[in-house]
């Protein structure tokens, strides 16, 4: 379990991370999105005690991280895959670091299965892809076999098979029990692994939400001969509605399904009832507007 609480961090006159209080759940995989420079990496970084935050803290397992006894078996990260020294072998990098936490030898072996780097095993850091350097930092995350697990854009740089070997390990390190916090730019990809979505922009907390309330944002298209009626019924039930042309709307505020109910009870026929985005990368670029701060001009 991973605790904030007015988390704040401050460069100078720049907040990089604005009061974030958050409760991140074990049994779940939680998306971290937000914008280039929105805060993420500060973030986690203050959650492993790597950045003193400027007010607020961060708890794991309801103690700051240099509290933990042994914080290798609590929470497990990857930050940055190219951080291991270039010419550690492989295994030797593990063995180091099990042989610094007092966890035993044996689980050298089961992480580097795990992880599919077993053949590599006596290869040096610095010779392997981006794809298995990922691997590699995924392995040392689960070395200490914690209940928390945080990844910083796990799938950067793997291909297809690798995506989809990431989304497996953490739908199934979920499905254990255990925390998993992981930040990614790739909407389509938090869609697919996700269960609950913690969006930041500018540093400020958007949106801290289960998967389908934010995707329920999402604007759905209606198309009637009896626009006006449901339009009227619609804003009654407190749905926001536009009305785009004589036989279409928009609404928004409210799940496709309960838009389809609310037109069925009124006895309006429906020609059209689609998600006029179908994608969280819209309902998050809704949400992340005005925060995007390197944003490419329009
Ligand atoms: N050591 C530092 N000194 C000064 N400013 C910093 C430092 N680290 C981060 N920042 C600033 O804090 C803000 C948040 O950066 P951070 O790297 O946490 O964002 P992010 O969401 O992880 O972005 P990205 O997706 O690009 O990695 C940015 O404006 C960044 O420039």
């Amino acid at each position: 379990m991973i605790s904030l609480d007015h988390l704040t961090k401050r460069y100078g006159d720049r907040v990089a991370v604005d009061d974030l209080t958050l409760r991140l759940r074990p049994g779940a995989v939680t998306g971290f999105l937000g914008p280039n420079g929105a805060g993420k990496s500060t973030t986690m970084r203050m959650i492993l005690g790597l950045d003193r935050p400027t007010a607020g803290r961060a708890l794991v397992g309801g103690r700051p991280y240099h509290e933990l006894d042994n914080p290798l078996r609590t929470v497990g990260a990857l930050l940055d895959a190219r951080a291991v020294h270039p010419g550690r072998g492989v295994r030797a990098h593990l063995l180091a670091l099990a042989r610094g936490n007092g966890i035993p030898k044996a689980r050298v072996g089961e992480v580097l299965e795990t992880v599919g780097l077993g053949a590599v095993a006596g290869k040096r850091a610095g010779t392997l892809s981006l794809g298995m350097s990922q691997r590699l930092g995924i392995a040392a995350a689960l070395l200490g076999d914690p209940e928390v697990l945080m990844f910083d854009e796990p799938v950067n740089g793997l291909d297809p098979d690798g995506v989809r070997w990431v989304r497996r390990l953490m739908r199934s390190l979920a499905g254990e029990g255990r925390t998993v916090f992981v930040s990614s730019h790739l909407m389509s990809e938090m869609q697919l692994t996700a269960d609950h979505l913690v969006v930041i922009g500018k540093g400020r907390l958007l949106a801290d939400a289960p998967l389908g309330e934010v995707l329920a944002a999402t604007a759905v298209l209606v198309r009637t001969p009896h626009a006006g009626d449901l339009a009227v019924r619609l804003a009654a039930a407190g749905v926001a509605v536009e009305r785009r042309g004589e036989n279409e709307l928009v609404a928004t505020g409210a799940p496709i399904e309960r838009i389809g109910d609310l037109a069925h009870e009124a006895g309006v026929r429906l020609h059209e009832l689609s998600p006029r985005e179908p994608s969280l990368e819209q309902a998050y670029q809704e949400l992340t507007a005005g925060s995007v701060e390197y944003g490419s001009a329009r």
